[in-house]
């Protein structure tokens, strides 16, 4: 089964987390959930490379890679993911979408009212956590 090394980035602004969703796409187990916006590594690109320019290219804004939060490893029926997670901050809110079906500023609490991706729930769980 193909791995497949991705970026996502927790964007905080204002005590608000970015949250954005997919496009319906072919596979069903991701279309349509939300997730945090990213995208997988190229080649010769570090991780933190490869978010900037991937934040750049599909919300037209530039951030600041603060901090690693956590890898996760998740296996999807057609392939698995190793979804790399960092803190980030944002200078302002205004964002273009140019992949995503829709977006949404949430503060933490209220991260799980969301359909996330299965790969994510870790993620959200850390950061609902009285320990974050
Ligand atoms: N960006 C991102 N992808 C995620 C997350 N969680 C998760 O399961 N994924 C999955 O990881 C894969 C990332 O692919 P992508 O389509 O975002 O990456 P990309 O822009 O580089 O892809 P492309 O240029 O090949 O179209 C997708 O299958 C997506 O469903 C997440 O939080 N953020």
């Amino acid at each position: 089964m193909k791995t497949i090394n991705v970026v996502a980035a927790v964007i905080q602004h204002a005590g608000q987390i970015l949250c954005v969703q997919r496009g319906v796409g072919e596979h069903a187990y991701v279309s349509e959930k939300w997730e945090f916006p990213g995208g997988k590594v190229e080649a010769g690109e570090s991780n933190e490379e490869a978010l900037a320019r991937e934040i750049r290219e599909e919300l037209h804004l530039d951030i600041v890679v603060a901090e690693f939060l956590m890898t996760i490893d998740h296996t999807y029926p057609n392939f698995r993911i190793l979804l790399h997670t960092y803190l980030c901050t944002a200078p302002h809110r205004r964002i273009t979408l140019t992949e995503h079906l829709s977006f949404c500023w949430l503060p933490t609490i209220e991260l799980d009212t969301l359909d996330w991706a299965a790969a994510d729930l870790p993620i959200v769980a850390r950061l609902v956590s009285p320990a974050f």
